[in-house]
């Protein structure tokens, strides 16, 4: 996820939406479905790695993030390597 917020957004409404982002995040971080999340090094962007049922929960997760009018995502869907020791 790329987060591209407008410079001129009013400071209260921007930092109202960060901290309810944040807080979204880690609901979903502690429910398992937002299973990882990294800062992409000098970059206002994550990488996270998401546990869902189906398209639709991606979407519906994605769709109500507090951020989401400012995102552009890019999806990758994952599935398990044959030589990944969790495959056994
Ligand atoms: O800061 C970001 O990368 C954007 C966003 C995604 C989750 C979160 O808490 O913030």
């Amino acid at each position: 996820m790329n987060v591209t917020i407008p410079p001129g957004l009013d400071p209260g409404v921007r930092a109202d939406l960060v901290a309810r982002e944040k807080e979204y995040c880690r609901d979903l971080q502690r429910s398992g479905e937002w299973a990882h999340i990294w800062r992409c090094a000098g970059q206002y962007a994550n990488l996270s790695v998401f546990d869902v049922a189906d398209n639709e929960a991606l979407h519906r997760i994605l769709w109500n993030l507090p951020l989401f009018p400012y995102l552009s995502v890019e999806i990758t869907p994952l599935a398990q390597h044959p030589s990944d020791l969790a495959a056994d």
